[in-house]
């Protein structure tokens, strides 16, 4: 397999057409690493997706040209450890990351037949088939999208509740906007007028009193109770401030489950609660999702529940996605020491004794600065070898599984022999440093 047409520069991923090269290459029949157009039945084709932070410590890569495809009606899992760029990831994908953060290049294939008929032809706007590029559409329909097409359900439940307004009326709100999308899917401008309230208070837009109407208030009251909130009828008319932590974050994720969207991102959704409502809620999601056909991204770190819950997972390190495919396929045959690392992890139910071996040492800061160009778990991996002072190409493990990897190991057994020495990173550094680019 040839590396030739890769480009060393980090900022390749500007440059899909070079960075892609070698992977093509490496394709199989089955289309494994998502480099093309977006599929028929994939509902989201991510890109060589970058978001960076511009910090004054200087350039945080937080995502680092990730691609993946969601199918319809599956949950694709995300994981990784903290600080590995699966928030900054969702946002990405609705547009929401702040300043000092921006996407820097990537693509965003959402599948919506009436838009991508109603942006066919522009000039601006990246159409193919029934895929938009969202990262071309005008930012207003963009938002438009959030709620009715997409919805995210946040680490942090404060931060998508307005404390100034009834619980029930920031959920009825979502009722709302999607029953004004739903009855007319065609106008973007429609869409647009109705995008604002509820939960997108994040642009500062407060809606009146009484602007829901009692049918979206019953089934806000619906929703509370569906996501295990005691007396429904009574809390739809507290504030906020009024629910605990727990119970704020079931709020959210009935507010995000109103606007019945098609992708439903979901970031550590149960982080918060304890260990019987969250399998109630993930319960819930999985019934959701099987009935109303809602395709979900559902970011976690904890391996058990991809195991419980996904069809498919992505395995991020360091902003960037390591190894992906189905889920039997990347926890069956794993080839990343990473993946490998965090399967080691996970409690064995059937001895409860067994230890949990957390990977040692560090997720790498992210620092532009500080990253260089080579395996960024090669300084935690037990295989390291001198190969991963390179940048790996992804590589496909299984074509049919949609299996591949960022690692040299994909085609190459481990050799004790060819182990790298610790002091083999200074001395990489050291070259960088002394600017041995090309
Ligand atoms: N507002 C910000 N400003 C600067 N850097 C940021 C900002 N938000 C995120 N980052 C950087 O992006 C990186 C990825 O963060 P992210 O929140 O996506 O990780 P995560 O995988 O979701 O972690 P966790 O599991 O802890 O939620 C972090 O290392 C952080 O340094
Ligand atoms: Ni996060």
């Amino acid at each position: 397999m040839s590396d030739a047409g890769r480009s060393d520069d980090r900022a390749a991923a500007t440059d899909g057409g070079a960075s892609d090269a070698a992977v093509t290459e490496t394709r199989g029949v089955g289309d494994a690493t998502p480099t093309g157009a977006p599929g028929a039945d994939d509902v989201l084709s991510v890109r060589d997706l970058s978001t960076r932070f511009f910090t004054e410590e200087g350039q945080i890569n937080a995502v680092e040209s990730v691609s993946f495809d969601l199918r319809e009606d599956e949950i694709l899992g995300v994981v990784g450890e903290s600080g590995s760029g699966k928030s900054v990831t969702a946002l990405s994908l609705v547009d929401l990351v702040e300043t000092p953060g921006r996407i820097t290049a990537g693509e965003v294939w959402y599948r919506d037949p009436d838009l991508a008929e109603e942006f066919r032809g522009t000039e601006a706007v990246r159409v193919d088939d029934d895929h938009v590029d969202l990262r071309t559409v005008p930012p207003g329909v963009r938002r438009s999208l959030r709620g009715p097409s997409f919805s995210v359900i946040f680490q942090d439940p404060m931060s998508s509740f307005n404390p100034s307004i009834t619980v029930g009326e920031q959920i009825a709100e979502a009722v709302e906007v999607q029953r004004r999308a739903r009855a007319n899917p065609r106008s973007t401008r429609s869409r647009t007028q109705g995008y604002g309230l509820g939960k997108y208070l994040l642009d500062g837009i407060v809606p009146g009193r009484d602007y829901t109407s009692e049918e979206s208030m019953d089934r806000a009251v619906e929703l509370l109770g569906q996501v295990g909130i005691p007396d429904p009828e009574e809390r739809v008319d507290e504030y906020p401030g009024q629910f605990s932590g727990g119970m704020l974050q079931r709020a959210m994720i009935a507010q995000a489950l109103a606007g019945e969207p098609d992708v439903l991102i979901a970031d550590e959704p149960t982080t918060a609660l304890d260990v019987t409502i969250q399998a109630q809620i993930l319960n819930l999601l999985t019934e959701i999702q099987e009935e109303r056909g809602m395709s979900i991204v559902l970011i976690t770190h904890d391996l058990g529940v991809i195991a419980e819950m996904c069809d498919r997972v992505c395995v991020m390190y360091a902003g960037e996605v390591v190894e992906r495919g189905t889920l039997d396929s990347v926890f069956e045959d794993t080839v990343h020491p990473y993946t490998q690392g965090l399967l080691g992890s996970i409690p064995d139910v059937d001895d409860p004794r067994a230890r949990l071996e957390p990977i040692a040492g560090n997720v790498p800061s992210l620092l532009d600065a500080e990253m260089g160009d080579r395996c960024y778990f090669a300084d935690r991996c037990p295989k390291a070898m001198e190969s991963c002072l390179d940048k790996p190409p992804e590589a496909t493990v299984d074509a049919a599984a949609d299996h591949g990897v960022k690692c040299v190991l994909a085609d190459r057994e481990y050799d004790p022999a060819d182990a790298l020495a610790d002091d083999r990173f200074e001395a990489d550094a050291a070259a960088t440093d002394g600017g041995d680019g090309e």
